[in-house]
């Protein structure tokens, strides 16, 4: 049987949305929660896919590292960069896209996840990001990549509540 293991990550930050129509166009943050869904294929002699400490550590120290107390851009938000770069000390991430929930989740499961978890032998199969306590957006890894990964074949996340207790 598939088990799944969810580590929560809370952190804030600036962002704009380039050509946004509407507010969201505008210099503004969120206080975000990164849910990381993670599988293995065994767990170990004490129980566990791997220890929550250890997907923290890993985890919310990436987070901490690039995205906490920073704004996220979008490389084509020319005006924006240029702004954020005039103030002193500054913190920013450039994305390849705009710093929506869907796209900050789309680039923590795939950029991110691998690179931080994958040489443990677990890997993250969900990522939900929350923008607000009412909005979230997920992503997931697609059926291909699973069955690729024939060690994570029997993975099941439903049985998660996509409730937020702040
Ligand atoms: N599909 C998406 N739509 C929007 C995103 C997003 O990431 N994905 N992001 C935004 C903005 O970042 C905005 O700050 C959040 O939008 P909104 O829910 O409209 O803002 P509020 O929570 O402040 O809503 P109010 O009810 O107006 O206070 C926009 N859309």
């Amino acid at each position: 049987m598939g088990m799944t293991i969810m580590r929560r990550v809370k952190f804030n930050a600036g962002h704009r949305l380039f050509r946004h129509e509407g507010k969201c166009q505008f210099f503004h943050g969120h206080n975000y929660v990164a849910d990381f869904y993670v599988t293995g294929p065994e767990t170990d002699a004490v129980g566990r896919i791997i220890d929550f400490a250890q997907l923290k550590a890993l985890l919310k120290g990436w987070i901490d590292e690039n995205w906490d107390h920073g704004f996220l851009l979008n490389v084509e938000d020319e005006n924006g960069l240029n702004a954020i770069r005039m103030v002193e000390p500054t913190k920013y991430f450039v994305l390849p896209y705009n710093p929506t929930a869907e796209n900050m989740a789309r680039y923590l499961l795939d950029e991110v996840c691998p690179s931080v978890l994958n040489e443990l032998g677990v890997q993250a199969v969900k990522v939900v990001i929350w923008e607000t306590e009412e909005s979230c957006a997920e992503a997931t890894i697609d059926q291909d990549e699973k069955r690729e990964h024939s060690l994570f074949d029997a993975f099941q996340t439903d049985s998660f509540p996509t409730g937020l207790n702040w």
